[in-house]
């Protein structure tokens, strides 16, 4: 299946491939928001657990000294009961110190259990706030959905696995520093013997986990592909085209292709990691013979008396399993600190592609809107839109017209300030829309799109949507916006009326027919009641009857209000005050329904055709 010449999803390659200093050096980044979202979701619990291991780690450390002293009686001279007894009180102290430790521990996994859940859910709404805050241009840039891919598959699954390992970290700290603090008092040179065991292990674990991260930065864009791939074969929406154009062999012919590269990159991978952790291992096993080797020389020169060589080898067992656990919770946290800072990277990236809420109000009810000389283009694309000078009045009903593609949408966009002009300016009563708060101006806009959001809820939410805090106790408004566009007609066909979920993913929901949909669609439209109206192909999939009825409501909203209409049926143009052609980005024709047919140019062209097709659509196909 190669008939998607070099898409970028396969050629994509790590742009912030690190070293591995530039990583340790990016930890402290990576754990500290970790570090702060815990304190703001969870500071109590958060404490609570840092104390108790903290109690813990003092338990270890008295039990492991008092074993000291047990030892010492017990390898003492004299008859085995006498030293028995009196090994006795302080045997008693060893037990309760290492119980007290198990029970400290225990309490801290339980307040540890409140944590992930909190955090998860405040990153969770962080997330969610992020993608609705950012500019509408934000999605046309692959950078930005690749990040927020990454921050949403990843980031969020790692942010909670990055909060128990660090609660992990702190516990198996606190407990080889109770062990490391032991050995220490039990002879200063056993300490850095002991430090050598972790380091073939940190190693491996810093190498591994770079690894892991180089990957899966090379893999985003292609697991984009493979989700994109999956949604054609398991969502509802393209199930029936993809049955009806029998293209069920190409979509696993293509989810094939691409889930075949990331298996293997992941196998590559995981065995490039094992053979990475495997040489680990094998040093730090060296290192801990290394251990033992010392403690034997030691105790054969005399330095250490038989007793404290034995309480050592039971710290060092004490303090190897906590490295163990350390080193194994760093080495994941390292890891997953990665992926943690890729979903804070992503929150800093929104933050920047959200507009500023500043700026005065726009005004409440705009008189003119004013284009000169503006261009645009999408992120990454050629120019869409090239030198667009337009002026529209309140009370004035303007048509954009044009061939599929001129820019006819993106223009319409542009005028209800969803994307800025990349060049030129727009003005409301000669005010930049740029200086204006971006709330406020989305506040006159009321713009019904031509694939219009199908809300997952009742079908009154879907109308109310429109404007959601608008005060409407008895739905009178509510009633009177779906009258106008006959979407009572619909609302009265379900089962369960307004309150009928509009949606067969839940039990109960029903769904509705694409002009059913339509006819909600502008009903809430006309909710919203807004002074800057802008129709993008309202009509497209409505019947005869639905269409007369949504124009006849747009006559009726013109007067005082700005309204911009697209449309394909120049018969609904005709009474429009202006009409703009739009050709490959530029307004080519300018004028009112008769101007244009005399000026004889692609406005007659496409209305005489359309007059024909009108009379006969079989006239238009060759070969009749
Ligand atoms: N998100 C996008 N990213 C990049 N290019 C885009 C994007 N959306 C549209 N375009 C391009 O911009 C141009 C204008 O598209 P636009 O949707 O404005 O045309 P239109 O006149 O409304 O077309 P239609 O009549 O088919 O609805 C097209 O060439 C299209 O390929």
């Amino acid at each position: 299946m190669d008939d998607v010449a070099a898409p970028y999803w396969r050629l994509e390659t790590p742009t912030d491939r690190m070293g591995p200093w530039q990583v340790i050096r990016g930890m402290p980044a990576a754990i500290g928001p970790a570090v702060r979202l815990i304190r703001q979701a969870a500071p109590r619990a958060a404490w609570t657990v840092v104390t108790l291991h903290l109690a813990a780690g003092v338990a270890t450390t008295y039990g492991l000294v008092a074993t000291a002293g047990v030892l010492e009686r017990l390898f003492a001279a004299g008859p085995t009961g006498a030293r028995l007894a009196s090994a006795a009180p302080a045997l008693a102290l060893v037990v309760l110190a290492f119980a007290g430790r198990a029970g400290l521990e225990i309490v801290a996994t339980l307040a540890q259990a409140r944590i992930a859940p909190a955090v998860r859910r405040l990153a969770d709404e962080r997330l969610v706030a992020a993608g609705l805050s950012v500019e509408l241009t934000a999605f046309d840039d692959q950078r930005f959905l690749d990040r927020m891919f990454r921050a949403r598959d990843r980031g969020l699954l790692y942010l909670q696995r990055v909060v128990e390992n660090l609660v992990e970290v702190i516990g198996a700290v606190l407990a080889v520093t109770a062990a490391a603090v032991s050995l220490t008092v039990l002879h200063p040179v056993l300490l850095p013997v002991l430090l050598v065991t972790v380091l073939p292990d940190g190693w491996a674990a810093l190498r591994a986990a770079r690894l892991g991260y180089a990957s899966n930065a090379r893999l985003v864009a292609l697991n984009r592909r493979v989700a994109m791939v999956t949604d054609l074969a398991t969502e509802r929406q393209p199930a029936a085209e993809v049955r009806a154009t029998q293209a069920q062999g190409s979509v696993l012919l293509r989810y094939r292709e691409a889930a075949d590269r990331v298996r293997d990159e992941e196998v590559a991978v995981a065995s490039a990691q094992v053979r990475v952790r495997a040489r680990g291992r094998l040093l730090a096993g060296v290192a801990l013979g290394g251990v033992f080797a010392a403690l034997w020389l030691l105790l054969d020169a005399g330095w250490i008396p038989l007793a404290v060589a034995g309480t050592a080898l039971i710290a060092t067992r004490t303090a190897v399993a906590a490295l163990a656990r350390l080193v194994r919770a760093a080495d994941q946290l390292f890891e997953q600190g990665l992926y943690v800072a890729d979903f804070h990277a992503f929150l800093a990236d929104a933050a920047t592609r959200a507009r500023p809420a500043t700026g005065p109000p726009a005004p409440a009810a705009p008189q003119r809107i004013e284009l000169r000389d503006v261009g645009f283009h999408y992120p990454g694309s050629r120019l869409v839109l090239r030198g667009v000078d337009l002026t529209l009045h309140a009370g004035q009903t303007v048509a954009l017209v044009g061939e599929n593609g001129s820019g006819k949408t993106t223009l319409a966009k542009i005028i209800a300030g969803l994307y800025r002009p990349t060049t030129g300016s727009l003005t409301w009563d000669g005010t930049d829309l740029a200086d204006l708060h971006p709330d406020t101006v989305a506040d006159r806009v009321m713009m019904v799109l031509q694939d219009p959001v199908r809300w997952p809820d009742s079908a009154r939410v879907n109308v109310r949507m429109g404007r959601f805090d608008r005060a409407d106790p008895d739905d009178q408004a509510l009633r009177q916006a779906a009258r106008e566009a006959l979407a009572d007609e619909v609302v009265d066909s379900l089962p369960q009326g307004w309150d009928t979920l509009l949606t067969t993913a839940f039990r109960g929901g029903v769904d509705l027919s694409g002009g059913q949909w339509q006819r909600l669609a502008v009903a809430r439209g006309l909710f919203r009641d807004a002074p800057v109206l802008i129709w993008d192909e309202p009509t497209a999939p409505l019947d005869a009857r639905s269409e007369y009825a949504v124009y006849e409501a747009l006559r009726r909203l013109a007067a005082g209000r700005t309204v911009v209409l697209i449309t394909h049926r120049l018969a609904s143009v005709r009474n429009c005050d202006q009409i703009y052609l739009l050709h490959e980005g530029e307004i080519v024709e300018r004028g009112s329904h008769h101007e244009l047919l005399t000026l004889g140019g692609r406005y007659a062209e496409l209305s005489h055709l359309q007059a024909r097709m009108a009379e006969d659509p079989w006239l238009s196909l060759p070969h009749r």
